[in-house]
């Protein structure tokens, strides 16, 4: 028997008594019921499912209608887009064409007029050598010189008989145009641009010249600088690639001629370039003579009575033997002979002194000398005389005068009569100056030169122009009028400072009469080059050689660094180089410094070393340099003649005299601080 389930309502129906009737026709359909309602159960399923995929599909559909959206515009330009494009189509095409024509136009009128200034370059060419109508014109027939195809092309040189045949010189000559000379554009260039570059030359010597005396009045330090060129010893130049450009390794360079820039490139750092501004650079190409004449106004002023020092400074190597003397001074000094382009400003400055006394015949001077080296810390004079009257070397001592001047005691002073006379002594003595090879320098210098020449007063009513020498100069250290000595004073005669000079006859034990009194006083000092042990390779005694320059270099710049600081204690006394220059570096002498550079790229720590020393000089103010006052011994000076020009700041009326010397009472160092020069 069927058991029949008639809950519609639920898969489990509740079993009550009726289900088990037994109706078959209804049980068919309560079946039929409950799979239909199971169908339906699983459609309404489907139909979940379908609404559910429709949702997103059209999420997707609309995302797919936005981009389609997007690029319906694109594909599919409507004809008003398109009409719009097709003008500016057409527009652009009109202007290339416009653009085109416009630019052939002015290649044209380029053409016509670039045609124009050839043809006015070729008249005015051809045209010049009319204007010399001082040169005869004739006909020139082709020489012999000339080569032969251009006369008669040979048969067996095919070429020259196919090839142009050049005209000659006389064929252009003759196709040169005839007529009157017109204005020649380029000549009136040409002296426009000379007249300006001469323009241009005065205003800078002018610029100069107030500067000098801006420098003058405030009492500065004058520092040039000299970079030397690269030589056959800075091996390090002489690689294989560098031997064709030499300098294409140097590291300082001269950039103009009151400039000089170092490239610094310290390890591990990037190329820095320091420039230092002078009063005068210059470059490795600059001659002696240039040198020179930067230096010459104050042979001037040392004529004048003031005191000058003149001193070259730079590490080993860098060219101050060079500039103060000269190439191999000690041999070549004494007697010149050939050409003397190459002389220093030592036997330049002798022969200027000379030449300076002999123009004005009414000044009675003597001029003495002095050589002194510092080497290892101690004073050697180097024209002391031993007793077989042999030139020997003597060591002495820095005294301090009754007016506080510095002197050397016992130093020997030789009357010198003339250029010539004057460096035969320096040549002399620059044979027992100290020297040593070292790895910079083949011929080291290990110690400081300074050479003194002392101008006093004559004794004697005879003027030093009245006095002639035996000795015949060369042209450079000639001067106008050679003398002779003064009466009770024979040529070469020798006076020797014992002690402490009495105020009334200046600094020499022999004065005579009422001469005898200093006048003015000029130092030129060959300083020792500054080194690093560890580049000069120098051992032994050497290396307290230069461990002694070092130090007193070092005192030199410390006594310049409180100088320019305005310091109340200069301590001169750390050295006794200082201490020897004290009058120079503090008093009231006219101070040039000459820093040399060498422009090697191993030297570099020196040459900037040496810069730093410059520019430190540089910003020392003193009281401006005084000449000395008049005294009653040299009221009687006859000072006719004596202005004198040359020299910055002519324009103070007192400075043109040669006046009698008396100590400065004024001479100090100003506290201003430092301004930047022109
Ligand atoms: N401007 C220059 N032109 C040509 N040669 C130069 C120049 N400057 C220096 N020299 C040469 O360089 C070499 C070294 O120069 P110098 O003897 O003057 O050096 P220094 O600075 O005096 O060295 P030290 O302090 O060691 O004596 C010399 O042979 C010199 O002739």
């Amino acid at each position: 028997m069927r058991c029949w389930f008639r809950g519609r309502k639920g898969p489990l129906g509740s079993i009550t008594d009726d289900r088990f009737c037994l109706d078959p026709w209804l049980q068919a359909k309560e079946e039929r019921l409950v799979e239909a309602e199971t169908e339906n159960a699983v459609l309404h399923l489907r139909l979940a499912q379908y609404r559910e995929m429709i949702e997103k599909s059209g999420g997707e559909a609309a995302q797919v209608r936005v981009q389609c959206g997007d690029q319906k515009p694109l594909q599919r330009p409507g004809p008003l887009a398109a009409s719009r494009l097709r003008l500016v189509a057409q527009r652009l095409k009109r202007d290339v064409e416009a653009l085109h024509s416009w630019s052939l136009g002015l290649f044209q009128r380029y053409q016509h007029a670039q045609r124009d200034c050839l043809s006015e370059i070729v008249t005015a060419v051809q045209r010049a050598p009319l204007c010399h109508e001082a040169l005869p014109r004739k006909t020139v027939a082709p020489t012999d010189k000339e080569p032969v195809w251009f006369q008669s092309p040979s048969p067996l040189t095919p070429r020259a008989e196919a090839g142009p045949r050049w005209p000659s010189a006389s064929t252009l000559r003759h196709c040169r145009p005839e007529g009157a000379a017109g204005p020649l554009e380029a000549g009136c260039l040409e002296r426009s641009l000379q007249e300006m570059t001469e323009r241009y030359q005065q205003e800078r010597r002018e610029r100069r010249r107030l500067h000098n005396t801006l420098v003058e009045l405030r009492g500065n330090i004058r520092v040039h600088c000299r970079l030397r060129p690269v030589l056959p010893f800075d091996d390090e130049f002489r690689g294989p690639g560098s031997q064709n450009s030499p300098v294409s390794g140097a590291v300082a360079h001269a950039v103009d001629d009151e400039t000089i820039l170092v490239e610094c490139s310290p390890p591990g750092h990037p190329l820095i370039n320091k420039t230092y501004t002078f009063e005068r650079v210059y470059g490795p190409a600059e001659s002696q003579r240039a040198v020179f004449e930067d230096v010459c106004p104050l042979l001037t002023s040392f004529l004048d009575g003031y005191n000058v020092c003149i001193m070259a400074y730079g590490q080993t190597g860098s060219g101050k033997s060079f500039t103060m003397l000269g190439p191999r001074p000690e041999q070549d000094l004494a007697l010149p002979s050939g050409p003397h382009g190459h002389l220093g400003i030592i036997p330049r400055a002798a022969g200027e002194v000379f030449r300076l006394i002999a123009e004005n015949p009414s000044w009675r001077l003597e001029v003495d000398v002095s050589v002194v080296e510092v080497y290892n810390n101690d004073i050697f004079d180097l024209l002391a005389k031993d007793g077989c009257a042999v030139v020997s070397r003597a060591k002495r001592q820095v005294l301090t005068t009754t007016e506080g001047k510095k002197e050397v005691s016992g130093l020997t002073r030789e009357s010198v009569h003339s250029a010539v006379e004057l460096m035969t002594l320096v040549a002399a003595a620059l044979r027992l100056r100290a020297k040593q090879a070292t790895a910079v320098h083949a011929d080291s210098s290990r110690s400081h030169l300074v050479i003194t020449v002392t101008l006093t007063a004559a004794a004697s009513s005879r003027s030093t122009a009245d006095r002639q020498s035996d000795q015949s100069p060369p042209a450079e250290l000639r001067g106008p009028t050679p003398q002779r000595p003064a009466p009770g004073r024979r040529p070469g005669a020798t006076r020797t400072v014992s002690s402490v000079s009495p105020r009334t006859r200046g600094l020499g034990q022999g004065s005579q009469g009422p001469g005898g009194q200093v006048l003015s006083k000029l130092q030129l000092v060959d300083l020792a080059g500054s080194e690093c042990a560890g580049v000069s390779g120098v051992t032994g005694s050497a290396l307290r050689e230069t461990s002694l320059i070092n130090r007193s270099l070092a005192a030199l710049a410390d006594v310049l660094g409180a100088l320019s600081e305005g310091r109340g204690h200069i301590p001169y006394r750390n050295s006794t180089l200082t201490h020897f220059l004290q009058d120079a570096l503090g008093g009231d002498a006219k101070l040039q410094v000459i820093v040399c550079v060498s422009p090697c790229q191993k030297h570099v720590a020196e040459t900037l070393q040496s810069l730093g020393f410059g520019a430190r000089a540089r910003q020392v103010e003193r009281g401006c340099p005084a000449p000395r006052k008049p005294s009653p011994a040299q009221a009687c000076m006859d000072r006719r003649g004596s202005r004198r020009s040359g020299e910055a700041g002519e324009d103070l009326p007192r400075r043109h005299c040669l006046l009698p010397w008396t100590p400065p009472q004024d001479s100090r160092w100003s506290l201003v601080p430092q301004t930047r020069s022109l």
